[in-house]
This record gives structure tokens, sequence and C-alpha cells, in this order.
């Protein structure tokens, strides 16, 4: 029914419509009870439960002529997850909650759910329920709980980094804020364009590549989170708000400096990154770019994971982050100070 409005339907009518897109995510035998009733049921595996929120709000968070529904909802689904796998623990359900301006169109609402749905099923999360509400004039809050399990892991906090302790990466770094900055600049992809055909050239696909990241969050490394708990890391974070500023408070927490290589950070902005932007603003990204979800963390030295690239070192010292002995002029994101 496209062209059709929230306020054509009753809440009930829009929840017959959503329900049925979350079949199929509430299968695991861990949940006792699912959406439907006043509140879902889980166990709890290994007697702790990890929560997590985290929020995404039309025009600050994503903006309609860039980015689908679907993706919208693959994003937020990617940052709560990530913020659990930072943890070390894996994710057992997801509750959503969403406020929208009543002219919104169904379609959207429904599009945002299959891709949430989408989401969830690829991380093997079912949805657990969630809440609907009515905003003002332009509104639109998507919020989601992520609830998680560690598997008798003790959680891997901001504030258990020593020095001496090496500091890695995994995932890639500045692809999103790349995409960001095309997408401001206009030289960006959206949802509406057509995706290259193979034909394109190298920049084109470049381009294509952030946008993509930008507007989806691409494929955070959920699964290196419990794998870095595992393999001993001390502290971890995931780097939604920039590299320098996320790991800055990593090394508060710890009371420690990360000293950065930047000869290690070359490398992370080489490839698509300098092919769309050049190399000083793909450094810049690497350095400041938000909303891709990697995965940072120290581990003592010789116990770095197989797949995880090393960016620097922990040392005694100011608690900062500093790039070849300087504090880097970048800040990373900030929402009430843009
Ligand atoms: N409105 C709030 N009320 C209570 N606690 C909050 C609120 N906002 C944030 N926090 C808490 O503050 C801490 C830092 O929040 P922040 O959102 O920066 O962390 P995060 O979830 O890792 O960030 P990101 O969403 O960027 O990954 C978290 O422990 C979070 O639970
Ligand atoms: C329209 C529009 N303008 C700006 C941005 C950039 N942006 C928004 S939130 C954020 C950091 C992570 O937030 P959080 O810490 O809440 O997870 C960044 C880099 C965007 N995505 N869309
Ligand atoms: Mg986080």
């Amino acid at each position: 029914m496209p062209g059709t409005r929230l306020r054509d339907l009753s809440e009930g009518e829009l929840l017959a419509r959503i329900f049925p897109l979350l079949h199929g995510t509430t299968g695991p035998a861990h949940v006792h009870l699912g959406p439907g009733d006043d509140a879902a049921v889980l166990a709890a595996p290994s007697g702790a439960v990890v929560l997590t929120t985290d929020s995404m709000v039309r025009e600050r968070d994503w903006r309609d002529d860039w980015s689908s529904g679907h993706e919208v909802g693959r994003k937020v689904v990617a940052q709560n997850l990530a913020d659990i796998a930072a943890m070390g623990a894996v994710p057992t359900g997801l509750l959503i909650a969403l406020a929208a301006d009543p002219r919104t169109e169904v379609e959207w609402a429904v599009e945002l759910t299959a891709g949430i749905a989408q989401a969830a099923r690829a991380a093997g999360t079912p949805v657990l329920g969630g809440d609907l509400s009515s905003a003002g004039p332009g509104t639109i809050f998507v919020a989601i709980t992520a609830v998680g399990d560690l598997a008798g892991r003790p959680p891997v906090r901001r504030d258990g980094a020593r020095p001496g302790d090496v500091v890695a990466v995994a995932g890639t770094l500045g692809r999103s804020g790349g995409g960001l900055q095309l997408l401001l600049a206009g030289r960006g992809r959206t949802h509406l364009d057509p995706r290259p055909d193979a034909g394109a050239s190298p920049l084109e696909r470049a381009v294509d590549e952030l946008c993509r990241v930008h507007r989806t969050a691409g494929e955070p490394p959920f699964a290196e989170g419990p794998r870095a708990a595992d393999a001993g890391a001390t502290a971890m974070i995931d780097v939604s708000d920039g590299l320098v500023r996320d790991l800055g408070r990593l090394a508060r927490a710890s009371g420690l400096r990360v000293e950065l290589s930047g000869r290690a950070l070359a490398a992370e902005a080489a490839g698509a990154l300098t092919d769309a932007l050049g190399a000083d603003e793909a450094l810049r990204q690497v350095l400041s770019g938000g909303e891709e979800h990697s995965l940072v963390a120290t581990f003592p030295p010789g116990g770095v994971p197989a797949g995880w690239r090393v960016l620097g070192a922990c040392v005694v010292g100011e608690p900062g982050v500093l790039v070849d002995g300087v504090e880097p002029d970048v800040l990373g994101w900030d929402h009430f100070r843009p």
C-alpha cells in the first residue's frame, strides 16, 4: 500500500504488518517468550546479562534523501550489536522502540522493520518486542535495546589496558566517515542511485563502497569481540565516534597514553578511502570517522589474535592519544558539539 501513512492505521494494524517480518528471528531456545505479551522472557544462560541501547534520529543520524528505511534498520542494529561485541559478549535479543510523525509512510516503517529483521537474522539474534509512539512534525526516532551474554567470560571493559599492551583493530576505519564527507559534498551515492555496474571505474566503486558503509554501517566484526576476549584482550571499545575520540575514552579510563603509529594509520587509509578522497582526507577519516563500529582492543604483547591489525601501543603517560608522538588535530563526533 504505497502512499498509506501511519495515521491511516491503528497501532494494532501496524503491529500486524510488523510481526510477520520478525518471524524466524525468535527461534533460539533461550527465548522463553517473544513479542506479543507485556514483556519478553529470556533465559540468562551464564547468570549475567549484558545490556545496551543506541538510537537513531532522522536528520541527525540519517537523511531520507541518502538512506532507505531498510538501511537505517540495518545500521541501528549494527550499532547495538557492536556495543555488545565490544564487551566480549554475544547478542541474545533486541527490543525496538519507534516514535514517528503520523504522516510517515507505512512503507517506511515496514522497510525499517525488514532491515532490522535482516540484520537480526544475520547475527542469529531474536527480536523480542518493542514499542510504538507518535512524534512531532518531521521527527522519527528509532531506539534499540540489545541484550547479550558473556558465556562465562569476564566483560572486557575500557579501563583494563596496561602499559606495554599492544593496540589493534578488527574491521575497517574511516569508510563511513568518508562516505558521509562524500554525501555532504554532493559526490556521494544514495539509496536512490543505481549501483555501479561491473564496468564502473575504481573511483566509482570506491565512492559506492564508502557511501554504502555510511548508510548501513557495513559488516562490523561482531564475532571478533568474544574472540578478542578469549585471546586475553585487556580493554576494548567499538569505534562509533572516531578512532582518536574512542581510544581517548579507553586511554583515560585505563589511565595511560596510547601511542599510534603514523605508518600503521597510513596503511589503514590506503585503498578505497584514498582513491575516493585523496591521501590527506583519507588519513583524517581514519583518525576521526565514526559509525563504522569496528573494534579496537588492547592485548598483552604477543597476544594479538590473527586478523587483528596492530596500530600502536599503550605507554605510561598523560592519558590521551598521540600519533608518532604528536597530538592529532582531529575531533571526532559529539552530538551536542558537532
Ligand atoms: N541518557 C543516559 N542515561 C544514563 N546513562 C547513559 C545515558 N547516555 C549514555 N549513558 C551511559 O554512558 C556511557 C557512555 O555512553 P555512550 O553512548 O557514549 O557509549 P556507547 O554506547 O559505547 O557509545 P556508542 O553508542 O557511541 O557506541 C554508557 O555506559 C551509557 O550506558
Ligand atoms: C544526517 C547525518 N548527519 C551526521 C551524521 C554523522 N553522525 C551522526 S551520529 C555519529 C556518531 C555515532 O553516534 P552515536 O555515538 O550516537 O552512536 C556521526 C558521525 C549522520 N550519520 N547523519
Ligand atoms: Mg560503544
